[in-house]
Parts: C-alpha cells; structure tokens; sequence
C-alpha cells in the first residue's frame, strides 16, 4: 500500500492544483485519476494537420486571473478567440446578420432584451458570493426556476428566446432546470451575464495554442510522483489517524484526502463511516449539464472572406451557437457547435441507437448510424448559416460528454430549486480528513477553469492549516 501526506481523487485542474501546493509545500502527495488521462473537463484534439481544438473548456477570459498566471507559467501560447466580422441570427425560422454583443431584434424586444440583462445583473449583485443564503431574497429566488423568472420578467418572445440561449450555453441546461438562485449565484461568481456570454472583454476572449488539456499535463509533469492512472476511487474509509483509499489498481493510505470530483461524481464512490446526511444529499441533487460539441475543419475560413465573424446563434434545430474554431495561424478554417441541454440530450440518445464512436465521434465521409446521422445534421445547420461550402469539411470531431465514464455530462453541476437553501452549507465543509475541491466549490468563476484552480488552492490551504 502507497502511504503520503495526501492523496488527492481526480486530476483535473483542481486535483492537480492542490496537489501541486501540498507539493510545493513539502508534503508527498499522490494523485489518483479514474480515466486514462489527465485533465478532465478539459480535451484537447490534434487535427491531422497537427494543430490543435478543444473537445472540452477552451476560453479564458479577463478576470480569470489564476488561469492566465497558469498559463504564463507554464509557458503556454494564449491567442484572441476570431470575433471579426458579421455575426448571423436565426430566429423564428428568419436568418439575419448582427454587429456587436447584442443580436438584432425588433425595438421592443431590444429594448426588453437589454432591461433583462441590466435587471439580471442588478439581482445578481444582491447576492453574496461566499453567503448565497443572506440575499435578501434568497429562499423566493430559490424556490423557482430561471424558466418561471423568465416567464414573467422578460416580455417579449424575441427576449425571451434569446435569453433562453444565453442561459443554455452559459450551463448546458435549460432554464427549467435551473434554479434562479443558482444562476444569480453563478452570475455573480463570474461577473455577470454580459461577461458570460461574449467575446471581446467576455469570458470567450482568449484560446490557447496548445489547447486547455495541456495547462494539466504540464501540471501533472512537474508533480513529484507521477499521477496514477486508471485509478478509479471506489471506496474511502477514515478512522482517527487517516484515510484508506480502495481503487481500481490497489489501496493507498494518507492523513487527507481531497476528493476534486463534481458532486454527482462523488456519489458514485463509497464512504465508510457513511457522509453525514446533508452532505449525501447534496451529492444526490446537483446533476451534470449535457452537451456535445461538434467541430468541423475546412481547407480555410471561407466565412471570413464574405465578412462574417463564424459567431451564430440559432432557437431551433439541434445546434444552438457556433464559433470560429481556427487554429491561431489560420491555414485551416474551423467552425465549432455547440448541442446544448434538451438538444444534446436529444442527439446523445440518437447516439446511443448507434455505432460506437457516439461519445466521440470521428466521422468520414460515409460514416453511417447515429454518428453520421449527427454529423449531417450539425453540418446542414452550418451549411444554412455560412453557406453549402460549409457541408463539406475536411475533417469533422464531436465529443458528446454525457457518455465520459467519469464526468457524465458537463459544463457542470447544475443546481436545481432548493438545493442551495437546504444544502449549500454542505458543499466546502470538510467531512473528517476529507475535503472538497472542483470547480462546483468556487466562490469565483464556479463552473470554470479558473474556478476549478481557485478550489484547489483552498483545499489545500485548508490542509496546511491542520
Ligand atoms: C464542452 C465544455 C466546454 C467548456 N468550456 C469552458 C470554457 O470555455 N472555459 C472554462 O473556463 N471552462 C469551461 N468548461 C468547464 C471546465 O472544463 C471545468 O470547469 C473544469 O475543467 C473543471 O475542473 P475540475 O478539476 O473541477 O473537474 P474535472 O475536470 O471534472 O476533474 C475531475 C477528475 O476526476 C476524475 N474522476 C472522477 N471520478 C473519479 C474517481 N472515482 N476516482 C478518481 N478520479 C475520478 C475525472 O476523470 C476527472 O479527471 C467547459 C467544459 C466542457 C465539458
């Protein structure tokens, strides 16, 4: 049996950043991972050319200050994310093309588009990041969905269809599932609606050359032992003097242990003594978002050169915002789509009817099933929105991330009503030597990289502190 100061469940950005600082603080430390690879939530793909796209997280943004650090120590190449040029709307079944963040609509509904956001980001001032519960309102607001907040707030169905989207491609799930607690919490955690949804001065600003994967590699490298893969948690038992972990390749021992896992991951691992209710429930009540992301890759960016931006957002079909995903020294044009909460679900079942490869689905010409039935689909949206050039990619890759064994869905947690109200308290307080790390524990940029950094940094401060 392994013994260390520390064992940390899971080597995402989270995991790795405890174990980086209980390292750096001169204890040993050993990193279990369930999967084959490092880096979680984050997933980087090589393009035949070499060149690299995000599966997974793939934008920092300003304020996201302990990734950008990351980043710049780890000697890692940052580029702005392409946001030049037109940007196309397809509402109602009506194409049209817009400037600027805020898309084209008739004037009252710009107008009540605009007074949602300001009267979004006026509540979700009102809400203590590290406190949720002392918002003046807080048990009304937590006793509905942002769907119901909507429903009386926003007054036009222009507004409401346009918030409806920001709201699916800031969680990965649908207002319905949300409660608006939650999403004021995560407002404010982030900086606001506006900063969550845009490009320029927005969380979208900056990609990495290298991909987001490589910020864990690098971290992993330069851990004193290596992280130990294929490592699966499956049970943690705690007496007086430490903590027993059984996984899928041994035991290890350690005083702590930091389980850097969402919530609805770590309930699928065994605990002896048993949680303490509260925190059980919490585990059992804050389920991943759904989404696949699609990318297609063509012999160059052919929508710039007609002027538009590659930026999209659409209310019907599967496809709910599209991006310019060329690599930095664009040779190469690629466009990325994002399947998003009832619509991922929706393709991910077609999936599964299918050929294998629906989790990640690397499709040829040809490719029949499922698969290929989602490519096409993905691909006719592009094509109506750019042009028939964009039906024809050279290479096209899609990850679905419900199907991941140990994230089963993603961006991440998300709360619905009265989670926060009964169980919040639960969500950072250690449980004996176990403590909790993973983006869904950020006070700042909850359910980011950035905040999944911000967790790993507490974790183990926490740990020093014993
Ligand atoms: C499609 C997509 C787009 C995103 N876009 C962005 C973006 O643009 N910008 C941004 O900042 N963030 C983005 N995110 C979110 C970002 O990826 C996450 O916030 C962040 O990576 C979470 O890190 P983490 O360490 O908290 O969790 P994870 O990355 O989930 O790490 C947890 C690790 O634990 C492992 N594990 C699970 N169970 C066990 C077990 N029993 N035993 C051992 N190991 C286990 C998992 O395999 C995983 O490696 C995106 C996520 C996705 C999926």
């Amino acid at each position: 049996m392994t013994e260390v100061d520390v064992l940390v469940i899971g080597a995402g950005l989270a995991g790795l950043e405890a174990a980086r600082r209980l390292t750096a603080a001169g204890r040993s430390v050993l990193v279990l991972e369930a999967s084959d690879r490092v880096g979680g939530r984050t997933k980087s793909h090589a393009l035949s050319s070499g060149e690299v796209v995000d599966l997974g997280a793939q934008w920092i943004g300003p304020g996201q200050d302990r990734v950008a650090a990351l980043v710049e120590e780890l000697g890692l190449h940052p580029f702005p994310q392409h946001c030049e040029g037109k940007k196309v709307l397809d509402l109602g079944g009506k194409l049209r093309t817009y400037d600027g963040d805020i898309p084209s609509l008739p004037l009252l509904g710009l107008l009540s588009l605009q007074a949602t956001i300001t009267r979004l980001d006026r509540l979700s001032a009102e809400v203590p990041l590290e406190a949720p519960l002392r918002a003046p309102r807080a048990r009304a607001w937590d006793a509905m969905t942002v769907e119901t907040w909507m429903q009386r707030n926003v007054l036009t169905a222009g507004a409401r269809a346009l918030v409806d989207i920001a709201v699916q491609s800031i969680f990965a799930a649908m207002p319905s599932e949300i409660s608006l607690l939650h999403f004021l919490l995560y407002l404010r955690s982030g900086g606001g609606l506006m900063r969550l949804s845009t490009i320029r001065g927005g969380a979208q600003q900056t990609r990495l050359r290298e991909g987001t994967q490589e910020l864990s590699r690098r971290m992993a490298e330069r851990l004193a032992r290596p992280v130990l893969l294929d490592a699966a948690a499956q049970r943690i038992l705690q007496d007086e003097a430490g903590v027993t972990v059984q996984h899928a390749r041994g035991e290890a021992r350690a005083k702590f242990a930091v389980v850097a896992v969402p919530p609805a991951l770590a309930a699928r691992i065994t605990y002896d003594p048993p949680l303490p209710g509260a925190r059980d429930q919490l585990t059992q009540r804050v389920p991943m978002g759904s989404v696949i992301k699609c990318v297609a890759v063509y012999e160059r960016p052919f929508w710039r050169e007609r002027g538009f931006s590659g930026e999209a957002v659409c209310d019907s079909g599967p496809v709910r915002i599209v991006f310019d995903d060329s690599p930095e020294h664009a040779g190469h044009g690629a466009l990325v789509a994002f399947l998003l909460a009832e619509g991922a679900r929706r393709a991910g079942v077609a999936g599964m009817a299918g050929t294998a490869g629906a989790a990640e689905g690397e499709s040829v010409e040809g490719v029949e099933g499922e698969a290929g039935a989602r490519r096409a689909q993905v691909l006719a949206v592009l094509g109506r929105l750019f042009g028939e050039e964009a039906q024809r990619p050279l290479e096209y890759v899609d990850k679905d991330w419900s199907e991941e064994p140990f994230c089963r869905g993603c961006y991440g947690g998300v709360m619905p009503p009265g989670v926060l109200t009964a169980y919040g308290d639960a969500l950072r307080a250690p449980v004996g030597r176990m403590h909790w790390a993973g983006t869904e524990t950020a006070v700042r940029w909850m359910g980011y990289m950035d905040g999944a950094l911000e967790s790993g940094e507490r974790v183990a401060r926490e740990i020093l502190a014993r």
